[in-house]
């Protein structure tokens, strides 16, 4: 068993090499490779059925994969015992179970697993009654899990992968049905984890506004493969590299993606002078980059499966 070290403290505490996962005859993960450092908050994003699920469930130790090594916390998820699961929270996707309990009574039951885990740098479990106001169910303490609307269930989930003041927190698409204000005092959960208790973050989200607010770094899967890896701002410069100019001269609307918008600017006012007006400079965006890049991918995709086809003889 490779139990070995998960209480000293890595430079990395997830590292993925050469992952592979295979179902049936179809390749969802294809040699990906990343690292994660204590502390990191990570975005994985992807379209559906990227492999993003997948990628978290094996780190977390549910899925055995088809090639590679992965680590978490010096362990190889699949030999992980006890004491280096007890470092983990989960939120997993969808999670439906426990209806008969009450909110505050089902926290403090699974919060008792982690006494034996407490350390001098970690308390654990973490004060069920302190969590359930910070993820805002102090109105439902006494409420059965089977009654809660699915917001509030999504709440407690997020409250279940925290309850043991996990080293790392993995959270598979974990606002999915939150409230803007659910949302919002989620991210400053988040932010206090990270911050305050060091604790290194792995998120899967569909919401690009929300992966850019919350990571100091973002993942993209597409097919099969990391195809970007960097500070939001770092992907939106890289993929799109442009920005969109908008002016008026004389009533006319005009509107220009450009390389070099200080420049264009400039030469603007030197042509026209003040009759330019409303004028906007807008950046390209992590969602510019994104679709650009899972576009590219696609595309890319079509033609090599095409070319196979055609070498084949099937098209
Ligand atoms: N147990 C399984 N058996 C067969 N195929 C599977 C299994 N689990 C996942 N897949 C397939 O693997 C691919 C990746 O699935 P996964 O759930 O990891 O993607 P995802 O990126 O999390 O997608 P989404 O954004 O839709 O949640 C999908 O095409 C899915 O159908």
């Amino acid at each position: 068993m490779t139990t070995k070290g998960h209480s000293q403290k890595e430079a990395h505490v997830i590292e993925v090499h050469q992952l592979k996962m295979r179902y049936g005859p179809k390749d969802v993960l294809k040699d990906v490779n990343f690292s994660i450092k204590r502390g990191e908050v990570l975005a994985l994003l992807g379209p559906n059925g990227a492999g993003k699920t997948s990628t978290i469930e094996i780190l977390e130790g549910f899925r055995i994969p088809s090639g590679g090594d992965v680590q978490v916390l010096g362990v190889t998820p699949k030999e992980g015992d006890e004491s280096w699961r007890a470092q983990l929270g989960i939120v997993m996707q969808s999670w439906r179970d426990h209806p008969k309990w009450r909110v505050l009574e089902l926290l403090e039951h699974l919060g008792r697993y982690y006494e034996p885990y407490a350390s001098e740098t970690r308390m654990r479990p973490m004060d069920a009654a302190d969590l359930i106001v910070k993820v805002g169910l102090q109105e439902q303490v006494n409420q059965k899990v089977s009654s809660l609307s699915g917001g509030q269930r999504r709440r407690l989930d997020v409250a279940i992968g925290l309850i043991g003041n996990p080293e790392i927190l993995f959270l598979d698409e974990p606002t999915t049905g939150f409230d803007p204000q659910a949302r919002r005092d989620f991210h400053e959960v988040i932010r206090r984890l990270s911050e305050i208790e060091d604790t290194t973050i792995l998120l899967t989200t569909h919401d690009l506004h929300e992966a850019e607010k919350l990571s100091d770094r973002i993942l993209i899967l597409a097919d099969g493969r990391i195809v970007a890896n960097g500070s939001a701002e770092q992907l939106a410069e890289k993929v799109a590299g442009t920005s969109e100019v908008r002016w008026v001269v004389n009533n006319e609307r005009f509107q220009q993606e450009v390389i070099d918008a200080p420049r264009f600017v400039q030469e603007l006012f030197v042509k026209h002078g003040d009759t330019v007006t409303d004028l906007e400079v807008r950046k390209a965006s992590l969602e510019d980059s994104y679709i650009k890049m899972v576009q590219h991918i696609k595309t890319t995709d079509r033609l090599e499966n095409t070319l196979a086809n055609f070498e084949e003889g099937t098209e």
